[in-house]
Order: C-alpha cells, then structure tokens, then sequence
C-alpha cells in the first residue's frame, strides 16, 4: 500500500449518524410521546430516534409498571415504524436515571452519532433542576417541542438560554456537535401519562391516549387498576 493510500485511509471516518432521543418514565407511554416525534422525524433529517425508559426517575416518587413492562410498553408504541427503537440503556444501571450520565454512555459506546435530546416544554422549564444541567449543552442538542399547560415567558430563566442557543426546525440539523436547542413545531397533544393513570384506574382508557397494542399490553397484564 503506498504511503498516499494509508494517509487517505486514516481519514476515511464513518457517516455522522443523526440519532433523536426521547427519555422518560412511559408510565404509560401514549400519543403525547409518539405523535410529537413522528412530526420530528417529518421535519428534521434524523436517522433514527431511540426511546430512553428510565429505570429510576430522578424527579419522580417512583414507577407504577416495572421497568420491564414500560420498556415492553415502549416497544410497542415503537410498532412498525423503522425509524422509532427502544434502547434499554438507562435499565443497565441501578442508580438514578440522570441524562448526563446516559449522554455519556451514549457518546462513549457510538462515537459516530450525534445526538438530539428531546423534550417538552415541562421538561425544559425545569432543566435547570437537573443533575448537571449544564453540562447536557456540550453532549448533545436539545430538541423543544410545546406541551400544552406550559409556556416559556420572558421571566423564566430558561428563557436566556433560549434566546442564546435557540434556532427553528426550518434551519435543518446544527452545524455544531451539540449545545443548540431546536424548536419545532407539532400539534399540540393534551396526554399526560398521569391523567391516563387515573382513568385506568377506574376501568377506563381515554379514546386516543395511545396505539390499540400499548392498551391490550395494559389490560392483559392488568396495569394500574385500583388495588
Ligand atoms: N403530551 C405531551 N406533549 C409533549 N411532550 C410530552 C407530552 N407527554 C410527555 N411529553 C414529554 O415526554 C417526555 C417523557 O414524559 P413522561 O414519560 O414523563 O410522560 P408524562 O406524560 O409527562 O408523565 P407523568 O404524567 O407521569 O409526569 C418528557 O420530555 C415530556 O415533556
Ligand atoms: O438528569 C436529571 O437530573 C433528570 C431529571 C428529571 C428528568 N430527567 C429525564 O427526563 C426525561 C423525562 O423525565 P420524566 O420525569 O418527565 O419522565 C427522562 O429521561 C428522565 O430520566 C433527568
């Protein structure tokens, strides 16, 4: 092989791979998390988005399904779509789920992806609150969507950072690694995983909450019933 031919195989690196993630507790998942991220995919050119159930949520008092159950859960609300995946990397540890430490992982196991955080704005308000919030800028983009009952005014801290690394989804993927956050717009979706809760446990599954196979998965294992 000449010198010329070893220099240029050096450089040859694999394609970037543009890789959405959606985390959360999916206690259950329903239409609030699907429909926002297949409106995501129709908007950005992403390769794939990968769906995070945590093991133990870092704000919450706990979990109402095992994890095992939200992970199986998650799969099927993946259904047939090639661009949706469960990934079962924050199950892999018994500490809190914090997202730091997951970017981390993820970075470190595929170095040639880069990768889009997902969020709604519940989630975005209270980011600050999070285990080294900060540090979340230098390991991926944020991707914003509305969630209905939370708005950003000029008065919440978040503003600033909105203001400082914010860019629409009309302006495609960043050039940068990571540390922007890219708005794009969906249609509202009204589901908490909360709400569905409750009405579970009163026999009822709201019209619409979520895929006919996520429902079925509910009442065969029998999820959140009164007890
Ligand atoms: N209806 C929705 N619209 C936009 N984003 C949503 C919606 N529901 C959940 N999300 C986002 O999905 C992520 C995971 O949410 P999570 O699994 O906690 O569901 P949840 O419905 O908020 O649950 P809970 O009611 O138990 O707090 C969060 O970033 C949250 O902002
Ligand atoms: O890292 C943190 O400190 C942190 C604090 C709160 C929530 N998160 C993550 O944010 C995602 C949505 O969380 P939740 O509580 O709304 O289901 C989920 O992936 C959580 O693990 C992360």
């Amino acid at each position: 092989m000449s010198q010329q031919q070893t220099l240029s195989n050096q450089r040859v690196r694999p394609p970037i791979r543009h890789i959405g993630l959606l985390g959360g507790t999916f206690d259950p998942p329903h239409h609030g998390h699907l429909l926002p991220l297949q409106e995501i995919l129709a908007q950005l050119p992403l390769d794939s988005i990968w769906l995070l159930p945590n093991h133990i949520p870092p704000h919450k008092a706990g979990t109402h399904a095992s994890a095992g159950q939200r992970l199986d859960m998650v799969s099927l609300l993946c259904g047939d779509n090639t661009r949706l995946s469960p990934c079962a990397i924050e199950l892999e540890r018994a500490s809190p789920s914090y997202t730091v430490d997951t970017l981390e992982r993820l970075r470190h196991k595929h170095p040639d992806c880069r990768f889009y955080f997902i969020m709604g704005m519940d989630s975005f308000l209270n980011l600050p609150q999070w285990h080294r919030w900060q540090s979340l800028f230098d390991l991926c983009h944020l991707i914003l969507c509305e969630r209905p009952g939370w708005q950003l005014d000029e008065a919440q801290p978040m503003m600033a950072q909105l203001q400082a690394r914010g860019q629409k989804a009309e302006d495609g993927l960043p050039q940068a690694n990571s540390g922007k956050v890219i708005e794009v717009p969906i249609t509202e979706q009204p589901w908490s995983s909360t709400e569905i809760r409750a009405a579970l446990k009163h026999g009822e599954l709201p019209d619409g909450a979520m895929p006919k196979a996520v429902g079925d998965y509910i009442h065969q294992h029998r999820l959140y019933r009164h007890r």
